[in-house]
């Protein structure tokens, strides 16, 4: 208590009175660091200081310059002497002090040492990632050629025209195949996979899961696939139910595309004899439509469920939908609940109900420990197509690689250029089979009717946003790929994982907000091997947060595309008169909306309601 002085406020105290107070504790502490210096001498000085000390007539004395009690006769050298050797002692000694030992650090010494950098460390499975390989051009893995895969599988594949595994379905199938040999008890490795758009992602899980489930006999929910949009569940429902052929498994889509209630009959059937009855093996759904089921559908149990898989794990994790994580984790425990065992014995362990297998999938899933924690994997393995190998950067998780057969480029114009640069591609460059970004669904509605006037015809363009129904959607996708339409203008509702393999070329019209958001729209082209071009178009004042983007990601391979000024000019000709339609088209649309709205607000007013004949006679009596 002696290192601090506690001023108390009172109305006596005056400022003369602290400092006298302060210089007195100044002294006293002066004081008893003389006497440690002295008592430090005695028991830690080398033999020779003692010898030198020993001179002196009495070691308890303060040796002090200053010291006014003249019983010891100490000379000045001697004093001098002394004093050094003390200092050295004391300085020898602290340098032992810093020397790192293995004993116990005695608490509550103060010492004012700077505190060790905590220096981050990524978790040994995040920096030492199972590599896969990028190279899609020479595949070494023939599919006849592998024991390991299921002749039905195989030849769902052949008719597939699939005849070698993509690098991350060679690594990852046979990985989680082994994994689920191993005798009951052991619980599989969860996974992470972090491969390039396009890359096969999706039979890496289809292909295992089907294998695993099929030998399994009745209905049960095993394997729930969980994704963020309703295209994507419907795109991967279809990727199943092909491979499913021939093997006694049942796939439903939970996404909302169909009513609740014929949702639920897809999966579930009510028998006298054996109450609810599961009618589906997998189950691929949208985070938000599982969370209704869980809620709402009567037999719905996930006590049989080996595989989950969360396709686009960033994505989900970035828009928590109905908080179906929470729901559905909720759901898996309760029904283990009932599993529990009281003691440790072979017998319960080996009856224990097998957890679930978490395997997660994005083209942009960065190994972040804080991200990924909340996931709860259980020793998680992380394959990834540039493993961080023991560099704890923090930067370097943010890392995400594009196809080698993509080819990235941007342009750098004026805001009045934009839309001139934008028709040069199809006009002049002929670009077919274009798949276009913008940031809103009004610009995409805008660009879509400027391009179809501007076009007159030759050029077939759709819209494809969040405001056309799902069916509608489906139709703009179907005619693209029968190219029926050579222009689809979207948002990024289409930017994630829609698999569209004819797309030869990628325009954002506006760049994207984020590096993920970029990683995913140019991913469109340039998948499973094919070659594909994406462009950015960039005004000047957007260069430096286009810049900040692409550097966040370490990208340094994306070429300046130059056009020339007299190619625009030529273009100007019937430019203004395609934006002048286009603004008339628009406006004509704003009023017809207008119009509509107030006919169906004027057509739901309620009409008034005829008194019956015994009301009027109630109100006659009344009145
Ligand atoms: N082994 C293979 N041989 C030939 N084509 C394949 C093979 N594996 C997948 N494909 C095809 O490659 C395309 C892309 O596959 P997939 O959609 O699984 O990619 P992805 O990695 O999931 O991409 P994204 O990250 O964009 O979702 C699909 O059209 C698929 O049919």
């Amino acid at each position: 208590m002696d290192l601090f002085i506690i001023n108390r406020y009172t109305d006596t105290n005056d400022d003369n009175d602290a400092v006298n107070r302060e210089t007195l504790h100044l002294q006293r502490l002066k004081q008893k660091i003389e006497e440690r210096k002295k008592s430090f001498k005695v028991t830690e000085a080398t033999p020779d200081t003692i010898t030198l000390i020993d001179q002196g007539p009495s070691n308890e004395q303060p040796i002090n310059n200053s010291s006014t009690s003249g019983t010891q006769d100490v000379s000045n050298d001697q004093k001098d002497i002394t004093e050094t050797e003390i200092d050295s002692t004391l300085s020898n000694n602290k340098s032992k002090a810093e020397k790192p030992t293995s004993e116990f650090k005695v608490l509550g010494n103060t010492d004012f040492e700077k505190k060790f950098k905590v220096e981050r460390v990524l978790p040994y499975w995040l920096s030492h990632a199972f590599s896969i390989s990028k190279n899609l051009q020479t595949l070494t893995c023939v599919i006849s050629d592998q024991d390991w895969i299921h002749s039905t599988l195989k030849t769902t594949l052949t008719s597939e025209a699939v005849t070698h595994l993509f690098p991350v379905q060679e690594q990852v199938i046979p990985f989680i195949l082994k994994e689920h040999k191993q005798p009951e008890p052991f619980r599989p490795h969860d996974i992470c996979v972090s491969a390039p758009t396009g890359s096969g992602k999706t039979l890496a899980f289809v292909l295992p899961i089907i294998q695993i489930l099929m030998n399994q006999l009745g209905h049960r929910i095993r394997a729930l696939i969980v994704l963020p949009v309703q295209e994507l569940a419907a795109q991967i429902a279809k990727v199943f139910k092909k491979y499913c052929t021939n093997t006694g498994l049942r796939v439903a889509l939970l996404s909302g595309s169909a009513p609740l209630q014929k949702e639920q009959q897809q999966i579930m059937r009510y028998t006298e004899t054996l109450g609810w009855i599961c009618e589906t093996d997998i189950i691929v759904c949208t985070a938000g439509r599982l969370v209704e089921h869980l809620h709402n559908t009567e037999g719905f149990s996930l006590n049989h469920l080996k595989f989950l898989v969360i396709d686009e794990a960033d994505r989900i994790m970035d828009n928590i939908q109905n908080d179906w994580l929470y729901h559905l984790e909720k759901h898996i425990q309760a029904e283990m609940q009932i599993n529990k065992v009281s003691h440790l014995s072979w017998n319960n362990i080996s009856g224990l109900k097998s957890p679930v297998h978490k395997l997660l999938f994005s083209a942009t899933l960065s190994p972040d420990p804080e991200l990924l924690e909340r996931w709860g994997l259980f020793q998680p393995k992380l394959f990834s197509v540039a493993p961080i190998n023991d560099m704890p950067n923090e930067n370097m998780i943010k890392k995400y690689s594009t196809p080698d057969e993509l080819n990235e480029q941007f342009v750098l114009c004026s805001a009045e250029e934009k839309p001139l640069i934008f028709y040069n591609f199809f006009a002049n460059l002929h670009w077919d089979k274009t798949l276009c970004f913008t940031n809103s669904s009004q610009s995409a509605h805008r660009l879509t009717a400027l391009l179809n006037i501007w076009g007159k015809g030759k050029l077939r363009v759709a819209e494809l946003s969040a405001s056309l129904d799902r069916s509608s959607r489906e139709l703009v996708l179907k005619k693209f790929k029968l190219s029926e339409i050579n222009v689809i203008i979207s948002t990024d509702a289409l930017a994630r994982g829609i698999d569209i393999p004819e797309c030869n070329y990628v325009i954002s019209y506006d760049p994207p907000r984020n590096i993920k958001t970029y990683i995913h729209r140019v991913g469109r082209t340039g998948r499973a091997g094919r070659t594909g071009t994406a462009v950015t178009i960039v005004i000047h004042n957007q260069m430096h947060m286009f810049k900040e983007i692409i550097h966040s990601s370490g990208k340094n391979n994306i070429q300046q595309m130059e056009i020339k000024q007299e190619v625009l000019t030529n273009l100007l000709e019937n430019y203004e008169s395609a934006i002048f339609e286009t603004k008339r088209l628009i406006n004509d649309e704003s009023k017809n909306k207008v119009k509509k709205s107030i006919e169906l607000k004027r057509a739901a007013k309620p009409k008034p309601r005829k008194r019956k004949h015994n009301e009027n006679r109630m109100l006659n009596t009344i009145n």
